[in-house]
């Protein structure tokens, strides 16, 4: 499968980096205003490939994302030190009418992967200029934020982040919400898991976590200016899941008809991807905390998205 990525800064490089080691791309194309930027990291991307996979690698405009089956946008700001991810909205929602229409004209059926912040807004700004069905145009979501409280709870636990099943809802942003109440390592419930391995989760472990997994932006960006491997590798992942036909299940935002009672709002929860995109939505049992959380999680959203002249 081709996939195209528009926007080949950290995040957009990062994720042709991942695809090409993973090989889940028949051919990957980049896309940038800055065509010498976008042909350094096609060229430099190409001399790791044959040390991976037989992905091929290459740059141009537009017109090379032709039948493309899957293109990321990654185009736009990221934040500086001490910017929230809504910072970013005018900024990146100005330029997203011209690349949504660019890579429509070329590839009408393709499936979207928004990974520009705020994501959720910029993913429903998508959804509404493509005018594809809602999953199709899939946001990045809180992939990476899940993979954060994978980890660190893995760390806790001492056991894999693969063995944890937890996700993070909600914004990719600061009013995201992490479902503790639902979270299993292997089949047995967080906190008994937990005893059972003597790393009882106590209040201040479980704050601890929620400030790293909900923080860990910022932190990385104080310390080395943006984030891109984790977000690459989430990307690479999700194609793969697209790409072989999964139905797989991911922390992804895509345009939600009712959350928590707030209409129409591009958020994450649980879904199932495959070739088609997002087939299903699943709710995790959540607490009466955590649906409240939830429901302002939404609502910061859906105001945000009002505020967009479209
Ligand atoms: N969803 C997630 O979990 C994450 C999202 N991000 C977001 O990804 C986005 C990209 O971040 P970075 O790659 O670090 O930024 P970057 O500044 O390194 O790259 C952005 C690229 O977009 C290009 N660009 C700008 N306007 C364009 C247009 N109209 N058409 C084509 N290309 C255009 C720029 O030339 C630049 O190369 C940011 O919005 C950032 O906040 C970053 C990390 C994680
Ligand atoms: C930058 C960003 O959105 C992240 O690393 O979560």
């Amino acid at each position: 499968m081709k996939v195209g990525i528009v926007g080949a800064g950290m995040v957009g490089s990062a994720a042709a980096y991942a695809l090409g080691l993973r090989g889940v791309a028949s051919e990957v194309v980049l896309v940038d205003l800055d065509s010498a930027l976008a042909e350094a990291h096609a060229l430099d991307i190409a001399h790791a490939l044959p040390f991976a996979s037989g992905t091929s690698i290459a740059s141009g405009d537009y017109d090379r994302l032709r039948n493309a089956g899957i293109v990321i946008i990654a185009a736009g700001s990221a934040q500086r030190p001490g910017e929230t991810r809504t910072d970013l909205l005018g900024r990146n929602a100005a330029i997203f009418r011209d690349i949504i229409g660019e890579i429509m004209r070329v590839c009408p059926d393709v499936i979207l992967l928004v990974a520009s912040n705020p994501v959720d807004i910029m993913t429903q700004i998508t959804q509404v200029i493509s005018g594809l069905p809602a999953g199709r145009v899939i946001g990045s979501g809180t992939i990476l934020d899940t993979a954060r409280f994978r980890s660190l709870l893995g760390a806790h636990l001492h056991v894999s982040p693969r063995s944890i099943h937890a996700y993070v809802l909600g914004e990719h942003g600061d009013s995201q919400v992490l479902a503790w109440s639902s979270a299993r390592a292997g089949a047995v419930p967080i906190a008994t898991f937990a005893t059972q391995v003597g790393a009882p989760i106590t209040e201040s472990v479980r704050a601890e976590i929620d400030d790293r997994t909900r923080n860990a932006a910022y932190t990385i960006i104080r310390g080395k200016g943006s984030t891109y491997y984790g977000i690459a590798a989430g990307l690479a992942r999700l194609i793969g899941a697209i790409r072989q036909d999964e139905q797989a299940v991911f922390s992804v935002s895509i345009v939600t008809e009712n959350t928590e009672g707030v209409q129409d709002v591009a958020l994450s929860i649980p879904r199932i991807v495959g070739r088609e995109g997002v087939t299903a939505d699943l709710y995790p049992e959540l607490d009466a905390q955590e649906r409240a959380a939830l429901h302002r999680s939404a609502s910061v959203l859906r105001g945000l998205f009002e505020s967009v002249p479209l």
